[in-house]
């Protein structure tokens, strides 16, 4: 067959199964609007039905994969998209969605005659594959055909046609969906079983929090029934992040979701009872100065983070628990006793491994009935008495502890013996300000873990959780969130070269690994950056110098763009100049869409928005507390880049004073977040950390 033919062919089934696509979102009907319950159901099925049916018109299917299985007198064609579509009357399937088993088929198969299989429910199903093709569907029509595997011709190359072109798009405001060109190490990580605690480290652009938001839909669609998206929970760095990544889950086909930052999380759960103290803003402390190794080893975060806090933890609230048993007899009038060793009893056969404070209001609860039930049993009616007897009560309740987490947060850090890893100094502060409501981040876990401990989770435990740049996140951030969970079923992803945020974050997986059984845990590596060009990538591993904490560089898949380019400004005024000069090129070519100024400090960035703005230039300036992500041209900190990405970066002080050689992470952030792009410009020194790199080049 020609590829003229082949392509008419594929052209004219587009249009087939769009004509049924569309004669199935006909058949809907009207919305129902009345009061009748279960019409209101079968409404909220058909809504369903017809977003699925909706994405499925915008491009109902991207693959076709031929298989045949011993038992056929011929190969299957298989269409992948999506979402499944079936024939309304005969019900064959039309296009098979992209996360059933066979459709792993799709993504795994690289080549070869050699008989492949796939799990299916049933057990393995064997077969062969005959030919493998990429079909790109625009308004309604077919653009594009990519045979990337045809049985019985020889193979001419080993590059993914399609992902290149795919890759080689520019940019919008938003992350998109890839299920068109997963990749097989990526679909092994999307398809991992449920109750597990999956670890990725992968390099940047590896399309790590991508993946972990199709292997969302994957799971939702393989555990349907068992699972449910509200109780599936996203945790991102901030909010713009997730304003970013937005786009993802609805493209396809799931919603609702739960999608927050830890801190906004913990600060709801402790329902509001405490607030991030305003006056020191962490990021402003960690990078707009540079730090030591030294400060960053001793962080607050780092040592309040760790499992050693969070045994003083433990060990306090095991103490907590020991006060629940009064030491003195309740005696509401004489000769009507209630002895410890009686409490003692109800406390041990009352103990359904429930927690603390319900336990203990539990226990106040059984004592009010115990004193009503003698007061019954003894016939007694002097009212007078009875006042007394629930005054003493009341006395005697009050004497069993109760506490909210704040107070015995409070408890423990004035407590020098339990906490011997915070100074004095640390110790007094947090005290000072815990006295005013106001909390540390790095005092949120803790927190948190307490709240949890004392009072459980009210909430539904989650079905899943994805923890995105869990670089940053510390054990007692985790050991928290084990709460809310039954079964450990977590997707946590990271780069220990990204890792910035040293100061309160892990300093290898092992920290975050070790709080898991190793046979309920994952582990997975992703060293093929997709995001940036290979001269990009080439530079940016270069300006890591060497890895260290056991991490392999960054793969760039074979895609060559332009060098990048380093440049000197004589001085100050003149960097500014040729920092408005660089965007308005930049924005004179077609394919940059997204452009991105980064700069070493907030402070730096607002200088460089000020010029830009006076140039009539509009800008988007990205400060730390931002909700959205607005795409076209934004100046943003470094910091503040990571997760992010752009057609086009120039970073615009990198100069030995701005990035020292404490600042490869961060400078390599920077560098990674370019697609096609980048240039760094400088006054003065150049930084050491670009000298080498360009010497090695
Ligand atoms: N298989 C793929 N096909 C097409 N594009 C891909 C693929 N995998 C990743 N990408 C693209 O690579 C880019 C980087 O993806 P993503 O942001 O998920 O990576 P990341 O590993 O989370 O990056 P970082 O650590 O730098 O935040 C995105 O534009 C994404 O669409």
């Amino acid at each position: 067959m020609t590829v003229q033919s082949a392509f008419q062919d594929e052209a004219e089934r587009v249009e087939i199964v769009l004509r049924h696509i569309r004669n199935q979102l006909r058949a809907i009907g009207p919305r129902y609007t009345g009061d009748d319950f279960t019409e209101q159901m079968l409404q909220l099925q058909r809504e369903e039905r017809q977003q699925r049916l909706e994405v499925s018109e915008k491009e109902p299917y991207f693959g076709r994969i031929d298989f045949q299985e011993p038992s056929q007198q011929e190969p299957k064609p298989l269409y992948i998209g999506k979402a499944g579509v079936a024939h309304e009357k005969t019900t064959e399937l039309l296009v098979i969605d992209w996360r059933a088993p066979v459709a792993s088929l799709f993504y795994a198969f690289s080549g070869g005659e050699a008989p492949v299989s796939y799990e299916s429910p049933d057990g393995d199903i064997e077969g062969t594959v005959h030919l493998k093709r990429n079909l790109m569907v625009r308004e309604g029509k077919l653009e594009r055909l990519v045979d990337s595997y045809v049985r019985g011709q020889e193979e001419e190359s080993v590059t993914d046609e399609f992902l290149l072109y795919r890759l080689g798009e520019s940019k919008d405001n938003k992350l998109r969906d890839i299920v068109s060109t997963i990749q097989q190490e990526q679909d092994r990580i999307i398809r991992t079983e449920k109750n597990k605690a999956v670890f990725i480290q992968g390099v940047a652009g590896s399309g790590k929090t991508t993946v972990a938001l199709h292997r969302l839909a994957y799971l939702l669609y393989r555990y349907a029934g068992s699972i449910r998206a509200e109780r599936m929970v996203i945790f991102a760095p901030n909010r713009m992040f997730l304003d970013y990544i937005s786009g993802v889950l609805p493209e396809l086909g799931v919603g609702d979701i739960v999608q927050t930052t830890y801190t906004e999380w913990a600060l709801d759960q402790l329902q509001q009872t405490v607030r991030l103290d305003e006056a020191t803003d962490t990021m402003d402390y960690w990078f707009e100065q540079p730090r030591t190794r030294e400060e960053i080893e001793q962080a607050p975060g780092r040592l309040k983070g760790s499992l050693a806090f969070k045994r003083a933890v433990d060990e306090k609230l095991a103490q907590t628990e020991e006060t629940l048993l009064p030491q003195q007899s309740f005696e509401p009038i004489e000769g009507m006793v209630l002895k410890p060793a009686a409490i003692a009893e109800w406390i041990a056969t009352d103990d359904y491994g429930e927690p603390f404070m319900k336990r203990r209001n539990r226990l106040v609860s059984r004592i009010k009935r115990w004193l009503e039930s003698e007061w019954k049993t003894r016939r007694l009616t002097d009212s007078k008495l009875k006042t007394k007897a629930n005054a003493k009560l009341n006395a005697y309740c009050k004497k069993i502890p109760s506490y909210t987490a704040p107070q015995l947060y409070s408890l423990l850090l004035n407590d020098a013996a339990a906490v011997p890893m915070l100074s004095a100094q640390a110790r007094t502060t947090s005290i000072k300000a815990l006295k005013q409501s106001k909390v540390q981040p790095e005092d949120l876990a803790p927190l948190v873990y307490i709240q949890l401990r004392l009072f459980g989770f009210d909430n539904p435990t989650f079905d899943h959780v994805v923890i995105d740049e869990a670089q940053d996140y510390s054990p007692f951030q985790l050991e928290a969130l084990k709460l809310c969970q039954r079964q450990a079923s977590m997707t946590v992803l990271g780069d220990l070269q990204q890792g910035i945020h040293g100061y309160a974050g892990i300093h290898s997986w092992g920290e975050l690994t070790a709080l898991f059984p190793a046979d309920h845990t994952g582990y997975f590596e992703l060293d093929r950056s997709y995001r940036s060009t290979m001269e990009i990538i080439d530079f940016a591993n270069r300006v890591l110098g060497g890895m260290g904490d056991g991490v392999k560089p960054a793969t760039p898949v074979f895609r060559s763009g332009e060098a990048v380019d380093v440049e000197q400004a004589i001085n100050d005024g003149v960097r500014l100049d040729e920092i408005v000069q660089t965007v308005k090129n930049w924005r004179n070519e077609e394919s940059y869409r997204t452009i991105a100024v980064l700069g070493r400090t907030a402070r730096s960035c607002e200088a460089i928005a000020t010029r830009l703005e006076a140039e009539g230039i509009q800008v988007s300036l990205v400060q730390s507390k931002q909700e959205a992500y607005k795409g076209g041209l934004t100046v943003v900190p470094a910091y503040l880049a990571k997760g992010l990405e752009f057609d086009a970066v120039l970073i615009a002080d990198a100069d030995q004073t701005s990035f020292g050689p404490n600042d490869a992470k961060l400078l390599y952030v920077a560098c990674t977040r370019a697609l096609h792009k980048l240039k760094l410009l400088y006054c003065g020194a150049l930084t050491n950390l670009v000298e080498e790199a360009v010497a090695q080049s």
